[in-house]
């Protein structure tokens, strides 16, 4: 049976979930009828201390939700060069709110207020002006890093200090969160809108939930419709959401398997695995002188699944379908691999 280490996403609903689903009640929702919904809406508001809350099928849906609603044709978008919202969402912010991204490079994932004020473009005759500023917490393609709630304040910060509102993409929020020991208000404080996600580490099967001020959520639920996102008796899928939502507590788990599979691949001679903040690790084979795809290939064909996420760069993800005993067989399993490719 291979480790399926690919993604937090591949994670699968408990049979707490299913019983939750199969009793929800439901209403139709386009019409703010379906009461399970609406239970996990003022649940996630409550849980991120946000006015109101849209519970959206995916974590794409609600970031390009979000770009919409904040932006107007044209401007511009401060963001990191590696953010899923850029590299990650087949050019969304082109394609359904036509802006354009204004990339910056970043060492840890979240720009400096300095960053910001470099990007920052001020609207002119002859210059779009700058709409947005999207953050990223944990940053995925930086491996997961946990970022402050300081450095995203200050970002934030320097965005407002120019009538610039500010996104985060908290896709996995409470892995920061817990990997911080920063409760999720004071994270998402100095922010306009906040997306996470119920369907990675926390388990749910579906959904995503895209929270804010009372204004902000209501502009995003006529967004949503328009992106064919308006659903009916959506109680089904919202139910294992309010369930997941009971699972924020357990992501140090999953925290604690990253950093003994860090440590266990890194010990393999060619591989270099850094200690992670949260539940990604990242591993370079340039040493061993393989590329990622070969080196996931191989580690399928021994049993471990995981995703190449650079020329010698591969992702592997803990979640909670893996325990600690899958870890130690994944690390023997990827030695294995390592061996044939030497
Ligand atoms: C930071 C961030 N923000 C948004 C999303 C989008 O969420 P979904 O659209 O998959 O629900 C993801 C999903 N990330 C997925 C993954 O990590 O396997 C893939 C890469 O899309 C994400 O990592």
């Amino acid at each position: 049976m291979a480790i399926d280490l690919r993604s937090d996403t591949v994670t699968r609903p408990s049979e707490a979930m299913r019983t939750a689903a199969a009793d929800a009640d439901v209403g139709d929702d386009v019409y703010g009828e379906d009461p399970t919904v609406n239970d996990l809406e003022a649940a996630a508001a409550d849980r991120v201390g946000t006015e109101d809350a849209l519970y959206v099928p995916t974590g794409t849906m609600g970031n390009q939700i979000a770009a919409r609603v904040h932006t107007e044709r044209g401007q511009e978008v401060i963001l990191d060069r590696e953010s899923h919202i850029y590299r990650w969402e087949l050019g969304g912010l082109a394609q359904l709110s036509e802006v354009q991204p204004r990339t910056v490079d970043t060492a840890d994932g979240v720009p400096t207020p300095e960053d910001v004020a470099a990007a920052y473009v001020e609207e002119s005759l002859h210059r779009p002006g700058t709409g947005l500023l999207t953050l990223e917490n944990t940053h995925n393609a930086r491996g997961g890093v946990a970022v402050p709630p300081e450095s995203i304040s200050a970002a934030a910060a320097a965005a407002h200090d120019r009538d610039v509102p500010v996104h985060l993409d908290g896709a996995r929020l409470f892995n920061a969160c817990v990997a911080l020991d920063v409760a999720p208000e004071r994270m998402v404080r100095d922010v306009d809108s906040v997306l996470f996600c119920l369907s990675k580490g926390l388990g749910a099967p579906v959904g995503s939930i895209l929270a804010g001020d009372a204004e902000f959520v209501a502009a995003a639920r006529r967004v949503r419709k328009l992106f064919g996102g308006g659903m009916r008796q959506a109680g089904l899928i919202a139910a294992p959401g309010l369930v997941a939502l009971e699972n924020v507590e357990r992501l140090s788990t999953d925290h604690d398997n990253a950093a003994r599979l860090a440590a266990g691949l890194d010990a393999i001679d060619g591989l270099r695995a850094p200690e992670p903040d949260t539940n990604i690790v990242q591993v370079h084979t340039d040493a061993l002188g393989v590329d990622a795809e070969e080196f996931v290939a191989t580690c399928e064909d021994h049993g471990v699944r995981g995703g190449a996420h650079g020329p010698t760069l591969t992702r592997f993800c803990t979640h909670l379908d893996v325990d600690r005993a899958d870890i130690e067989t994944a690390v023997e399993r990827v030695a294995a691999a390592v061996e044939e490719l030497r």
